[in-house]
């Protein structure tokens, strides 16, 4: 049995069994290619379901091309094989998230884990602090590695490349809620979506530490790739069972984050989620944040509440709950992370 620095060691409850899970069921895997309005309608009534019972679906077909993926994963895994000293030089800190970081905290646990972020609009405008009152914004910017020599350039081109993708499913999942294509679009004029590098060493003590601690995503969807390790886990929405997402070779997979779940009034899940890891091969992954702009305040939809089915959740900020998650990544605080439950109507 290895040892590990406390700070990575999950509560008894919270740690992974290992137990083989019965694979008697899986998330779906969508097919996005299209020819006809009824393939498209089809495509709508798929997601619509996956997005209630599960939150998470895998896509194939998705229009990213492969060369660029491979291309991508090759480039990440330079970028952490190289010596401490040199992924330093651009470490984030408490004013610019952005860039290298090896402590993460999900829920005040330390992660298994070592990542790389990169936003999609340079520079990107958030509150400077969550505190309500406070109108001030700041500027979170890039940090750009000189090695490998290619990878500034690979990562626009892939975020350019995964936005189109995420738009596009934006626009699926509108529709799946009876709503014209473009009705969510607005909100991301100014988007703060950012791509992250993750890599999962390999552990000493796999069944004590979790590569990311159980958690939800804070907007509108996810678009993630993962190399054939394997390692994720999602919370299903029936029973909070933990069930594996199987690496499907060219599939991302798309999850439904807190943004999503408020404005779909709770018809949509965001779930939760986490990462097993394991002791003897490292990992990669690369979540692409699809997040709104900071101004937009989130609230259920007006064409999805009526006196049936009355607002669940209060209207909050989306760029001061942006501002309050990130604070809490960096170190063990005392307070609790914020959560969309916080704005939940008393029923
Ligand atoms: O590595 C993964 O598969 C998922 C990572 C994740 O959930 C996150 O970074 O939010
Ligand atoms: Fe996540």
């Amino acid at each position: 049995m290895g040892e590990i620095d406390p700070e990575f060691i999950q509560e008894t409850e919270y740690r992974p069994k290992f137990k083989t899970i019965e694979a008697d069921e899986e998330i779906p895997v969508i097919d996005l290619s299209v020819s006809t309005p009824s393939d498209t309608k089809e495509v709508v009534s798929k997601i619509g379901e996956a997005c209630k019972k599960w939150g998470f679906f895998q896509v194939i077909n998705h229009g990213v091309p492969l060369e660029l993926r491979q291309k991508i994963e090759k480039v990440a895994k330079e970028f952490f094989d190289q010596p401490m000293e040199e992924k330093r030089k651009v470490k984030r800190d408490e004013v610019n998230p952005m860039g290298y970081h090896d402590s993460e905290h999900t829920k005040n646990i330390r992660d298994w884990k070592e990542v790389f972020d990169f936003l999609v609009v340079d520079p990107t405008l958030i509150p400077a602090s969550d505190d309500p009152d406070d109108k001030e914004l700041r500027a979170m910017t890039n940090q750009w590695p000189h090695k490998p020599s290619e990878f500034r350039e690979l990562c626009q081109e892939y975020t350019r490349q995964v936005e189109k993708l995420a738009f596009k499913l934006l626009e699926l999942i509108s529709l799946s809620l009876g709503l014209p294509a473009d009705r969510l679009n607005g909100y991301f004029k100014d988007q703060i979506s950012f791509a992250r590098f993750n890599h999962y060493p390999p552990c000493p003590a796999p069944h004590l530490a979790l590569g990311v601690g159980r958690h939800k995503d804070g907007g509108a969807l996810t678009v993630l790739s993962q190399d054939d390790v394997g390692g994720l886990q999602i919370g299903r929405r029936s029973d909070g069972e933990w069930i594996p997402v199987k690496p499907i070779p060219d599939a991302f997979i798309i999850n439904i984050g807190n943004c999503m779940q408020v404005w779909s009034n709770d018809l949509y899940w965001s779930a939760e989620h986490r990462v097993v890891v394991n002791s003897q091969r490292e990992r990669f992954s690369i979540p692409f944040f699809f997040f709104p702009s900071q101004y937009v305040d989130i609230k259920p939809l007006d064409e999805l509440i009526n006196e049936q089915n009355l607002a669940k959740y209060k209207e909050f900020n989306w760029g001061k709950f942006f501002a309050s998650r990130n604070r809490s990544d960096y170190k063990k605080r005392e307070v609790e992370n914020i959560q969309i439950d916080h704005f939940k109507v008393p029923e």
